[in-house]
């Protein structure tokens, strides 16, 4: 283990261990979290790693605890990494005064705007930082990599594969925050990480990436609750299916009757996405 990991709780389950690392990040400039679930497989050689981007007010834990991904990982040969949803105890001045922008809402970008643009970039932790640590430290296959995510995390997810075509393998998302630039949640997140200038808002808006062409992603999966009380105002799933079928990018996009926005969302299709995901990754 590399000295700069710092273990904080390591958890025997189904066979793999559930661990929480902290340590000190050079792209966010200051402490950084992440959770990681290693299965049994991995005892005997590498494995696939399946990223989950976590959503607004979440943390690295969330997932762990609630999303009852490990049985079937385990199965599946998966190993899971969660990063924290933003730095934390930053200084920047209100960083707690609001869910849904400073911490736990970095939204998976890098900020242009001071004084965020010094510590909220996570669009370069996640996709830089963290799997080189991974690949470092733990028995990853850094050649096979997918991405996941839910709600904030979802359009992270979205965003992340668009941003690097070729990059993961598999791509899903539950509840996507699908077109940021539209919606009251992405708008204070990128006026206030980005400023005001909406076209440079395109570049971290996956219904603009998918509409440019310049990039194709594998098969997407997405699954949406019909009673989530932020579909019609936040999420606005009818945009990525509109987006996909003119750019002609593959989409199952399924509408559960009666979810809603939560966990128990989450858990309850799980499994679904974990095999959407174990199929591009272990074949
Ligand atoms: N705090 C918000 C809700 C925030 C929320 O729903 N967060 C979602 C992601 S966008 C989540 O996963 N929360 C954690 C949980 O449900 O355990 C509210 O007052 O409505």
């Amino acid at each position: 283990m590399d000295a700069v990991l710092r273990l904080a709780s390591e958890h025997r389950c189904f066979g793999g261990t559930v661990a929480f690392y902290r340590h000190d990040s050079a792209v966010c400039g200051g402490e950084m979290r992440f959770s990681v679930y290693v299965p049994p497989q991995a005892q005997a050689g590498k494995v696939p790693v399946l990223y989950f981007l976590s959503g607004l007010t979440c943390t690295e834990e969330t997932f762990q605890i609630k999303a009852g991904a490990q049985r079937l990982a385990a199965e599946l040969g998966l190993m899971l990494v969660v990063p924290d949803t933003s730095p934390r105890d930053t200084g920047i001045p209100n960083e707690n005064a609001d869910w849904e922008v400073g911490t736990a809402a970095g939204f998976y970008v890098d900020a242009t705007q001071q004084p965020w643009a010094s510590r909220f970039r996570m669009f370069s932790y996640v996709t830089r930082e963290l799997p080189e640590l991974i690949g470092k430290n733990f028995p990853a296959r850094m050649d096979r990599e997918g991405i996941f995510g839910h709600s904030m995390g979802g359009h992270g997810a979205l965003v992340c594969a668009l941003r690097q075509p070729g990059r993961y393998r598999s791509v899903s998302a539950f509840a996507p925050i699908c077109a940021p630039m539209r919606v009251p949640w992405g708008k204070k997140a990128f006026t206030t990480y980005f400023g005001p200038d909406t076209e440079a808002w395109k570049e971290w808006d996956s219904l603009e990436l998918i509409r440019s062409g310049r990039s194709r992603l594998p098969p997407l999966l997405v699954d949406q609750g019909t009673r989530d009380k932020f579909l019609v105002e936040q999420l606005k799933p009818e945009l990525l299916r509109e987006a996909c079928d003119q750019a002609g990018q593959p989409l199952t996009l399924r509408s559960q009757d009666g979810y809603d926005h939560g966990y128990y969302f989450v858990s309850t299709f799980i499994a679904d996405h974990l095999r959407h995901h174990a199929v591009a990754l272990t074949s």
